[in-house]
């Protein structure tokens, strides 16, 4: 039985689709990595479906045919690349992109599109989706889930250690010295989100670069104490969040006071933001804070690296990479392990994370052609056959 394993993510940035090609037959090693471009219009299309306005279903039920295409080219280019044959994988874990996350309240749902039985057709590789409702429906916040793969990979005994995710959102996941203690993990709030959409209003670019548009900005403390008194960053876990809470149109009642002030310093003030609310919200969670090991694009903002190294001192921050795999590549990693745990019958959910009430099998299996869905019709026929003789 092979022991590759493919992860697909399209993170809520919307900076294009990450797929990782590990083989999982111990430590999780990383063999091949592809980044896969999501058009303008479709990522501009994605954008608007994320931002609460007039979408149409319609439009929601195309992109996810034109995702599910994508994700599984997105594949073939990763076997290109990898030259591996479809064959020798055991099953993608696909993501899927996030549209709307609402898991509180009377009827928690969240929604990923990209469509799985297109991914297994056209690639013939068994895909693992839909990872997040089994969650919900057990009671849990249905994210975050890579606390579990990092606590399989990155625990390390004798230490207290953090592993940051600066994605769009940011995420934490506590694994504590004492192994005897649960593993915990929320999202923060704000990671490169706000900082995104601000520089793609005012400057038409997808990111700040390095960050320095925000160092060359000073922070302004009255809007920042605005922003943080948001009840989202004193609420204790569980919790998750999304760009459909944390977007400019949050931002935008905060700003009114502050007419004047010039776009780089709130470019300033929301990397300070995502600062204040990881920072603090890690010390509150974590006591003494030793090490903290980044992942996600954000670990490429040097200003918010460095107010984050500033705020936590004196604990150590460093990348995941120290610790084995590129801080480009974790998430899509993640998603090839919890396929791993899917078709193992495993459970993928922390609920001292996600607050289920238990842990739970997560995701929809789809089979492709490979070895698992021809052993079944092997079989399959074979009672066929057994029964048309015994008639
Ligand atoms: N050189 C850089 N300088 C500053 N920021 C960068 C750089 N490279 C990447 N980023 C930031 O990282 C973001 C992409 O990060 P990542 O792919 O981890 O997010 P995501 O997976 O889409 O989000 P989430 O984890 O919330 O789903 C970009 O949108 C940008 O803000
Ligand atoms: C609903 C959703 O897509 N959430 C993402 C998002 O991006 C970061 C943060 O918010 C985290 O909760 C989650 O992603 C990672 C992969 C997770 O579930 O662990």
């Amino acid at each position: 039985m092979t022991t590759y394993y493919i992860g697909l993510m399209s993170g809520t940035s919307l900076d294009g689709i990450d797929a990782a090609l590990l083989d999982l037959r111990q430590r999780p090693h990383l063999l091949a990595q592809h980044s896969h471009p999501l058009p303008d219009p479709l990522r501009q299309q994605l954008y608007q479906l994320q931002t609460p306005g007039e979408n149409e279903l319609s439009t929601m039920m195309r992109l996810d045919v034109e995702l599910g295409r994508l994700f599984a080219e997105a594949v073939h280019a990763l076997l290109a690349k990898a030259d591996k044959r479809a064959g020798e994988i055991a099953a993608i874990g696909s993501h899927g992109q996030t549209l709307r996350h609402y898991p509180d309240g009377p009827t928690p749902s969240t929604l990923q599109i990209g469509d799985p039985n297109l991914i297994a057709e056209l690639t013939g590789i068994t895909t693992v989706a839909d990872l997040r409702r089994r969650d919900l429906a057990a009671g849990g916040q249905g994210a975050p889930l890579v606390p579990a793969f990092h606590a399989a990979m990155f625990h390390r005994d004798g230490s207290n250690r953090a592993i940051l995710n600066l994605g769009g959102i940011a995420n934490l996941t506590l694994l504590p010295a004492d192994n005897q203690a649960a593993v915990t993990g929320f999202d923060t709030g704000p990671g490169n989100g706000l900082l995104d959409s601000w520089i793609a209003r005012h400057q038409q670019q997808r990111y700040d670069r390095d960050g320095e548009w925000a160092a060359s900005g000073h922070v302004h403390p009255g809007l920042l104490e605005r922003l943080l008194h948001d009840p989202y960053f004193a609420r204790p876990p569980p919790k998750s969040t999304g760009r459909e809470y944390f977007n400019l149109n949050w931002l935008q009642p905060a700003l009114e006071p502050f007419a004047d002030l010039a776009p780089r310093d709130v470019q300033a003030t929301l990397c300070e933001l995502s600062a204040r609310s990881i920072a603090e919200a890690l010390q509150a969670a974590m006591d003494p804070v030793e090490e903290v090991l980044i992942c996600g694009g954000g670990i490429h903002n040097r200003a918010l690296y460095q107010r984050l190294e500033a705020l936590l001192t004196p604990a150590r921050l460093a990348s995941t990479a120290e610790a084995g795999l590129d801080p480009d590549w974790v998430e899509a990693a993640a998603f090839a392990w919890l396929a791993k745990q899917t078709l193992a019958g495993d459970p993928g959910n922390l609920p001292s994370v996600t607050g289920a009430s238990h842990p739970v099998v997560l995701g929809g299996i789809y089979p492709g052609k490979g070895p698992r869905a021809e052993g079944r019709v092997t079989r399959d026929e074979e009672k066929l056959h057994h029964e048309d003789t015994k008639a």
